[in-house]
């Protein structure tokens, strides 16, 4: 479903992202690790289509992100780090913006609303004004947006930040049941998200892809070790 093959981006002269590359396939819940300034957000935002590549590419359903980024856009749900939505807006009005922006038109609006409002349980605030929204529920709406139009790939930059545990789990259970027809790839540093809903681990340090397996995989490399040792032991913080 996501191909990512020797994407690498360079800021003015500072290399972000150097030569990564993995494959996502459809059911699969890929954790994105890396310390603060490891080059997750530009990977993804390259995957997405939103920011171009100095090398490499991705092929996402089928499309070239570097040749054809609306198509890969069209199958994308994008969650980016701090979603960005219109504050004086209510929940409502938002999502039927979105449902517009994606191709929907007057009455064919409301069923993809409504199933996003159902799925990220914002039925109480539909009518409030987004400003007015807690953290946690601010997220809910970038999230909404995301699954909108029921795209086969969902990428997801920190999607359980901010969000109280209760609400965290309520996230972690929905990307779970939703990844069965998708291909999803989210970005946490909370390790333990990764354990729990992951089947994939990539982790990424100063660009460079350092671990690509499995979570029972990257355990075994220190049997009853805190997963964040073993982060620690193979990344370098850039700050
Ligand atoms: N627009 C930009 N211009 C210049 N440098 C940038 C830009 N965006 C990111 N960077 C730099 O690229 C590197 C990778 O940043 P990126 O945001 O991809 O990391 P990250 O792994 O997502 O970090 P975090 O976990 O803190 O969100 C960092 O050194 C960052 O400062």
């Amino acid at each position: 479903m996501i191909e990512v093959k020797g994407l690498s981006k360079t800021y003015g002269n500072k290399p972000a992202v150097r030569d990564v590359s993995f494959k996502v396939e459809r059911g699969d819940i890929l954790g994105f690790l890396g310390p603060n300034g490891a080059g997750k957000s530009t990977t993804m935002k390259m995957i997405t289509g939103f920011l171009q590549p100095t090398a490499g590419t991705a092929i996402v359903g089928g499309h070239d992100v570097t040749r054809d980024p609306v198509a890969v856009k069209r199958q994308v749900g994008y969650l980016p780090e701090s979603a960005p939505s219109y504050g004086e807006m209510t929940v409502h009005e938002f999502l039927l913006f979105i449902a517009e922006a994606r191709g929907f038109r007057g009455a064919n609006r409301l069923p993809p609303v409504d199933r996003a409002i159902r799925l990220t349980h914002l039925e109480s605030v539909r009518h409030q004004t987004i400003e007015t929204l807690s953290k946690g529920y601010k997220q809910r709406v970038g999230f909404a947006q995301a699954l909108l139009h029921d795209p086969a790939v969902l990428i997801l930059d920190e999607p359980t930040d901010g969000l109280d545990p209760n609400q965290k789990n309520e996230v972690r259970a929905l990307i779970k049941e939703l990844a069965t027809e998708k291909a999803v790839v989210l970005s946490t540093h909370i390790l333990e998200e990764v354990g729990a809903i992951c089947n994939r681990i990539i982790l990424i340090s100063e660009g460079r892809v350092v671990v690509d397996e499995t979570p029972a995989e990257f355990q075994a490399r220190q049997p009853g070790a805190r997963l964040d040792t073993i982060f620690a032991s193979l990344t370098t913080s850039d700050v």
